[in-house]
């Protein structure tokens, strides 16, 4: 199978600055990456360069086989990169059913169920009940939901999830971690999630890689790291 993300030697930053450092990463099609690290090691570096709004320095990103380093930052929904970044960027002052249909685009013709806002509202119902708040009268969590059916109407090939359980209630973080298991597991979206609670995101995905000063110094199946706390404790800086 070939990938369906390929990253090679990328080197990106802000301005100047150098973040990431020769960063490799792969993913095949329907394949979840847990992308794991402490604080400030440039996890949301990398999402951004993949999402286009860094500075690369160096290296390739190919997005099923297209050299995507190439796309500038608005054109890279287009090329298929469904973005949820870490401060969710909804529009505040529309209403949810406008979050969702402003952006909708139609869905690829691989795809037998495309991502519709009727689809965003059977995946998340507490979205459906408030089709017509402003999306500055939702919680933290229904905004999460929000900003997570607003990439799938984009109907994009990669899902950018950049800690999309931070600061939300447990219950909640049950209904997202569902959700998204959802939309990787049985609807086969291929997704990177970036997320400080291990655990839970190891246990939804297939890959993971963890970042330490902008390189990559892990990588392997999410099992393993699962079935080896120490090592993950090791790789994240936790003491036992
Ligand atoms: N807009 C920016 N301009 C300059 N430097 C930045 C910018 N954003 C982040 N950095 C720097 O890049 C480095 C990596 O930050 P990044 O946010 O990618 O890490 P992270 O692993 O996502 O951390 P966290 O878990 O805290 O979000 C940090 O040293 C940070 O100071």
């Amino acid at each position: 199978m070939s990938a369906l993300l390929k990253v090679e030697n990328l080197s990106a930053g802000y301005g100047e600055a150098v973040v990431l450092n020769d960063v490799s990463v792969a993913l095949d099609p329907g394949k979840t990456l847990a992308l794991l690290g402490r604080n400030g090691t440039g996890k949301t570096t990398f999402m951004n360069t993949l999402a286009g709004a860094t500075r690369q320095h160096g290296g390739s990103i190919t997005l099923d086989g297209v050299a995507l380093h190439k796309t500038p930052l608005h054109l890279r929904a287009a090329a298929g990169i469904g973005w949820v970044p870490q401060e969710r960027n909804i529009f505040k002052s529309l209403t949810v059913d406008e979050n969702l249909t402003a952006v909708a685009r139609p869905g690829r013709a691989d795809r037998a169920a495309p991502w519709t806002p009727v689809r965003v509202y059977e995946l998340f119902p507490r979205l459906a009940e408030r089709k017509t708040n402003l999306g500055s009268q939702l919680s933290g969590g229904e905004q999460q939901m929000l900003a997570v059916g607003r990439a799938l109407v984009l109907n994009p090939k990669l899902l950018l999830l950049d800690e999309p359980l931070e600061g939300l209630a447990p219950i909640i973080v049950q209904e997202l971690l569902r959700a998204i298991g959802r939309i990787t597991r049985e609807e086969g979206l291929s997704a990177i999630i970036v997320e400080q609670h291990p655990q839970a995101i190891l246990a939804i995905s297939d890959q993971a890689a963890v970042l330490d000063r902008g390189t990559v110094v892990h990588s392997g199946t999410a099992r393993a790291l699962l079935d080896q706390p120490e090592l993950l404790d090791k790789l994240l800086g936790v003491a036992r």
